[in-house]
């Protein structure tokens, strides 16, 4: 039998030529598995299943994997997403089980993307992943590779992971470790993977890169860049993120200052943006999600050296939601309306329009300050799928106006708000924390962060 004809299940270390090694990934010969089916894992299997044909997805959610084995998506609001899964369980080219083991064993490629988050000292905790590849580990075989897509601390392949995998591979000098992070953002998930932004590998050894680099060839449209390293791979991930959370401080910290310089800040940005030196953020009342409150205390968690920027872009985007409170209280006090007693509604808890993903979200600052403030708390949020966090009365949208409102406070600004009947509502103090908002003639009283014109 030649060797093309030879199964080539496994890639790493293979002999084979990488055109032979190409097309066995994509004809299905290479089993993969994607650990962690959520909004970033559950789009690039389905990715995987329609390049390679041959992809366990695995969960530890007997109702993701349920939904997903029924051919729908348990991921909303991602596009195209519920059709391809639909067409790749029903190809038979992607399953999801909540058994690692049976998994990992028929498997080469193992592909993991679940939570890395922060616990409650800001340090990150990998517990998810390493527990992980622990019972990973003892099912690879020679030839498997390991591809890390969630976002870690630099140096976590090398010195967490690879050290794992040593104790409990059979024959660690036989499989690989590649850290691939995920570029992607929920809502635009499935063209992110296809190709929208080049894919950066990054391997313990060179083979890993190579074969990180041959499989990502495959999945993306774009260009692949090898890093020389794992660790180089881990720092561009987390150099994105502290990239944009100091940006948003440096525009949060300009919107402050526009009282004192009576501008539209957010406008004066848009110019200065208009060259190509120039590219400042968009000011608001506060930054969530699990990636960009999170990357920059992986990097602060893995150095003695003091990274002063980082830490205080940290502390100012933390204080953008008191910031917004403190608006609200000098635009009520004005209005003989203190806020004890008054009826708030908070516009939006998820942390970005039109993803329920609550995480790290600044609405729960701001329920928390109405509350303690002895505010009457409506929660307005079509998106979110759990408002039991936030302590506050549920209001749909469209009985807003039903209620005797003091105030509203924009967290998020969801596309059903364009339904928000502000004409129907008696005059209140509206704080508008993402500029989405028209309310000039409407009688309301508008604080919108960033814009100094008119306030003392
Ligand atoms: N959400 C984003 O915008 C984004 C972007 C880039 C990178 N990332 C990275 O991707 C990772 C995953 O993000 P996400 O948004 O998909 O998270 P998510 O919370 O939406 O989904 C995580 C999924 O993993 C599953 N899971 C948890 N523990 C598991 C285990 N031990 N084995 C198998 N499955 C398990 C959960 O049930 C859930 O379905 C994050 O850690 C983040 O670093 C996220
Ligand atoms: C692959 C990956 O990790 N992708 C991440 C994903 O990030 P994300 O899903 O977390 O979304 P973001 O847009 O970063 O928002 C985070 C919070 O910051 C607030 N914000 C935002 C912009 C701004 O100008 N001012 C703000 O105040 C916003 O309201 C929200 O609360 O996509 C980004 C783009 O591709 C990536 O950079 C980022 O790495």
């Amino acid at each position: 039998m030649s060797r093309s004809e030879q199964s080539l299940e496994r890639l790493y270390g293979s002999g084979a030529t990488p055109d032979e090694q190409r097309r066995a990934f994509t004809d299905g010969q290479v089993p993969v598995a994607v650990y962690g089916l959520g909004k970033m894992g559950l789009p690039l299997a389905a990715v995987y299943a329609s390049v390679s044909g041959n992809v366990t997805g695995v969960d530890i959610s007997e109702s993701v994997v349920g939904t997903i084995n029924d051919g729908r998506s348990p991921v909303e609001n991602e596009p195209g997403l519920e059709a391809e899964i639909e067409r790749n369980v029903s190809s038979g080219a992607l399953s999801a089980t909540t058994d690692v083991e049976e998994a990992a064993a028929g498997a080469s490629i193992h592909v993991l993307i679940v939570p890395t988050l922060l616990d409650d000292q800001d340090v990150p905790d990998l517990s998810t992943l390493t527990a992980l590849i622990r019972d990973i580990g003892m099912h690879l075989d020679p030839g498997d590779i390991v591809v890390v897509e969630s976002t870690v601390p630099p140096g976590t392949c090398a010195e967490t992971l690879w050290p794992i995998l040593r104790r409990t591979v059979p024959d660690p000098e036989s499989v690989g470790l590649a850290f691939c992070p995920e570029r992607t953002m929920s809502g635009r998930a499935l063209q992110d993977i296809r190709g929208a932004y080049p894919k950066i590998v990054g391997g313990i050894d060179d083979e890993s890169t190579r074969v990180a680099k041959l499989v990502y060839g495959e999945i993306t449209t774009n260009d692949v860049h090898a890093a020389p390293d794992a660790r180089t791979a881990e720092c561009v991930k987390v150099f994105e993120g502290i990239y944009r959370d100091t940006n948003i401080a440096l525009a949060n910290e300009l919107a402050m200052v526009a009282p004192e310089l009576g501008v539209d800040v957010p406008e004066a940005i848009e110019l200065a943006n208009t060259q190509p030196f120039c590219d400042i953020h968009r000011p608001g009342i506060g930054v969530g999600g699990h990636c960009i409150p999170v990357y920059p205390y992986f990097l602060l968690d893995s150095i003695e050296t003091s990274a002063p920027i980082v830490r205080m872009a940290r502390q100012i985007n933390d204080s953008m939601p008191l910031y917004a409170i403190e608006q609200l209280r000098e635009a009520m006090d004005g209005s003989d309306h203190p806020l004890f007693g008054a009826n708030v509604a908070v516009l939006g808890v998820t942390y970005r329009p039109d993803v329920d993903e609550i995480r790290y979200s600044p609405a729960f600052s701001v329920v928390r300050d109405l509350n303690q403030l002895g505010a009457n708390v409506y929660l307005v949020d079509p998106v979110c799928s759990d408002l039991s966090p936030f302590e506050g009365t549920p209001v749909a949208v469209e009985r807003l106006h039903r209620l005797d409102l003091d105030a509203a406070v924009l967290v998020t600004d969801h596309s059903a708000f364009d339904r928000i009947r502000w004409d129907r509502m008696d005059p209140m103090v509206v704080v508008d924390g993402r500029q989405a908002l028209t309310l000039s003639g409407s009688g309301h009283t508008v604080r919108t962060i960033g814009d100094g014109r008119g306030v003392e």
